[in-house]
């Protein structure tokens, strides 16, 4: 029987990572999704293409065998599928989980394969598995909960590739980076084993893949791309090219690389080869990647685990320096009324509303007795006391 999986999100990742990479895996994938346009884009043809563009020039890979189902006209045709796959993926964006699990815990329960169904989310979040299986609990009748492990399993994972916005004429197409990475956690599968998939690097613990991708990656590009928006830059590559903002980046990745070295046990050596990459990659004027798409969803990048606060505040709590990531969030916390972003929109009115501590503590999660909170709150109110937003706030 062909194997099939369901992958929740038909969007950049989902269509030029996940579902490339379970195509070549030899499943069948159908796509969920709310947006018509995507639907009915991927119902009306059998194939689109992924092209890897880089500095050795461009390689292209044809993806088939897939279909598509709109969650929002055809749950029940949703759930059926998920009844009868293997394997549920999602990129569809961290706060978008909890609106997935209804439809997917009603799937699961359907289910009575004797094999469990593998579900793992594929998005930039520390425990994003672990978040949307306490939505799906939360979406499950309560004497059904104990035996959901025969029905499904968990497993967080890190995912690394840069897909930036596509040209609007590029339909399903994507173009996207070479570089690729994708850990998942293999021990909650137990004695079923996990799912077939070579492009997954399967790893017994997440934690140090996930914090140096989130801490690197992640960290670095969003520092890019605050500083470069505020210096009129248009792209990553073209802040970049910038060596103030260079020279930043560097210092925030010397924070963050001295926490990564010290809590995972990895090498200075290799921790700074990894860095190297990174900002190789992120360079990458090929990709066309802007400012606003890697800045998007600011109040979800200040957040506690997240990019910033996340290692500022282990680096606090170990006496570590964090005062370029102060400078990082800074520049994300100015990140406001930025069009088509509504997260910047509403951090604009949390910082107008709020005294400086109370929005420290809305927009970061960090409790007033944290070592690192006085420090935010500092460059919270730095920000607020600006002339410019100043103006805003009267
Ligand atoms: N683009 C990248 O470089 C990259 C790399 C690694 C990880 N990620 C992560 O992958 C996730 C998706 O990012 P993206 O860049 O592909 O975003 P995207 O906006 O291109 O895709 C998100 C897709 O999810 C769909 N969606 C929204 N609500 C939905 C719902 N209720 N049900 C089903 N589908 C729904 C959207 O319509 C869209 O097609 C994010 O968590 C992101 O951090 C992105
Ligand atoms: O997707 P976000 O909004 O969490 O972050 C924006 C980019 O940094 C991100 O999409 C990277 O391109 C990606 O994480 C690379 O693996």
């Amino acid at each position: 029987m062909e194997k099939k999986a369901i992958h929740f999100g038909g969007g950049n990742i989902g269509r030029g990572f996940v579902a490339e990479f379970l195509h070549t895996a030899g499943f069948e994938v159908v796509f969920v999704d709310v947006m018509d346009s995507i639907i009915n884009a991927l119902q009306d043809t059998k194939s689109y293409q992924v092209t890897e563009v880089s500095d050795e020039g461009e390689s292209t890979k044809t993806i088939t065998n897939y279909r598509a189902i709109n969650s929002k006209t055809h749950e029940s045709d949703v759930i059926q599928e998920i009844a009868t796959a293997s394997v549920v993926t999602c990129a569809v964006g961290p706060n978008i989980l909890k609106f997935i699990a209804p439809v997917i815990a009603k799937g699961i329960d359907a289910r009575t394969d004797a094999t469990p169904l593998a579900v793992i989310a594929c998005e930039n979040a520390i425990g994003a598995t672990d978040t949307l299986h306490q939505f799906i609990k939360d979406n499950t009748a309560q004497d059904r909960i104990g035996s959901m492990p025969d029905r499904a399993r968990f497993a967080n994972s890190a995912i690394d590739r840069i897909v930036p916005g596509q040209a609007p004429d590029s339909g399903l197409n994507v173009r996207i980076e070479k570089f690729y990475e994708w850990a998942v956690e293999s021990t909650p599968f137990g004695e079923f084993g996990h799912p077939e998939i070579p492009a997954i690097h399967w790893v017994g613990n997440l934690e140090p893949y996930i914090e140096r991708k989130l801490f690197t990656v992640n960290t670095g590009h969003a520092t890019v791309a605050y500083h470069g928006y505020h210096a009129g830059k248009k792209t990553i590559a073209e802040a970049l090219q910038d060596s103030r903002i260079r020279n930043i980046v560097r210092d925030v990745l010397q924070e963050t690389a001295s926490l990564i070295i010290d809590k995972h046990e990895i090498s200075a050596a290799e921790q700074q080869e990894y860095v190297e990459t990174i900002i190789t990659r992120i360079s990458n004027p090929y990709l066309e990647d802007t400012v606003e798409r890697v800045g998007r969803a600011p109040m979800r990048k200040v957040s506690r685990k997240e990019r910033f606060i996340g290692p500022a505040a282990q680096l606090a709590e170990r006496g570590g320096k964090f005062e370029s990531l102060m400078g990082s969030l800074e520049m994300a916390l100015r990140f406001q009324n930025v069009e088509g972003d509504e997260e910047s929109v509403e951090l604009a009115k949390v910082l107008k509303e709020n005294a400086p501590a109370d929005a420290a503590i809305r927009l970061t999660g960090l409790d007033r007795d944290h070592p690192l909170f006085p420090h935010v709150v500092k460059v919270v109110d730095g920000v607020q006391s600006d002339a410019k937003y100043t103006a805003r706030r009267e």
